[in-house]
């Protein structure tokens, strides 16, 4: 039934390549629908790639993928061996009737020294949280609770889910350096996966731009003088300036590519 492929040995993480993750020829489709088809991706250790399309594009579906939670139909996956993963989602449903602290929090699911702790909560800008109720955090606050969560158990790679969804444009770029500085004193790769375009300009080494296949990536700024990144977003798009790359490709009704996409890794 499927193609998909899966190996662990194949990459050597924070080796030589310095690869985590990397996904080739990559097709999902759900109840016969083709939801991604044909899609390469790649992440080193170091690096800050943004992952964006429109909504139903494809972008947790590939995540999945990466991470092993789900088998492509066709294509091939390989990860760094003992690869840690650290999930930001965009929130998190607690129970409210559940006293939980963000220091109790931060034990789970197994205990880590209270310093450690402590230093975790500073690195990502939210010491006086310590004692603060999880569920009565904001949703900015939660996420960089969930990002001291993911950096103290050693994760290679955060994947952060919509990360500027729960905060305001000067929280953005608050949080943006904050993900730059983590990825600089802990060498991880990081992963941002948004439908929101604001998040390619705001610090990403690459942007891959996704609507079922790679319609375009590179630098933030080559993909935002991309067509293809201006047929996605509309005119949003078009204030990030002029166009200079070709798109040899149009998008049918439902989404689909009509003649071939020139993506090309950046
Ligand atoms: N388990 C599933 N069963 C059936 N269809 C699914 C399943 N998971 C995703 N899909 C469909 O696959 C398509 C891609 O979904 P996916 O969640 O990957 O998109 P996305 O780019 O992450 O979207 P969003 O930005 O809205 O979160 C959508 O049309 C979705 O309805």
């Amino acid at each position: 039934m499927t193609e998909g492929g899966v190996t662990e040995g194949g990459v050597t993480g924070g080796g030589v390549t310095g690869i985590l993750a990397r996904a080739e020829g990559i097709a999902v489709s759900f109840a016969g629908r083709r939801v991604l088809q044909d899609v390469d991706f790649l992440l080193r250790r170091g690096e800050i790639v943004s992952l964006i399309g429109p909504n139903g594009a494809g972008k947790s579906t590939l995540v999945k993928v990466l991470l092993g939670l789900l088998r492509p139909e066709r294509g091939r996956v390989e990860r760094a061996p003992g690869l840690k993963v650290g999930y930001v989602p965009q929130r998190l449903s607690v129970d409210p009737t559940l006293p939980l602290t963000v220091a109790g929090f931060l034990s789970l699911p197994d205990r880590r020294p209270e310093a450690q702790r402590r230093q975790a909560l500073a690195e990502v800008g939210v010491p006086q949280l310590w004692g603060a109720q999880v569920h009565e955090l904001s949703g900015g606050e939660l996420q960089r609770v969930m990002l001291a969560r993911a950096i103290l158990r050693g994760s290679d790679l955060l994947v952060l889910d919509e990360p500027a969804s729960s905060v305001d444009v000067a929280g953005q770029a608050e949080l943006f350096e904050l993900i730059a500085r983590v990825r600089d004193r802990r060498h991880c790769g990081i992963l941002l996966v948004s439908h929101d375009l604001h998040v390619v300009m705001a610090g990403a080494d690459r942007v891959v731009c996704l609507n079922r296949h790679v319609c375009c990536t590179g630098s933030p700024e080559a993909v935002g003088l991309d067509p293809a990144f201006a047929e996605l977003f509309g005119s949003s798009a078009r204030v990030l300036g002029l166009y200079h790359h070709h798109h040899d490709h149009r998008h049918d009704l439902a989404g689909e590519a009509e003649g071939q996409a020139t993506g090309t890794e950046g």
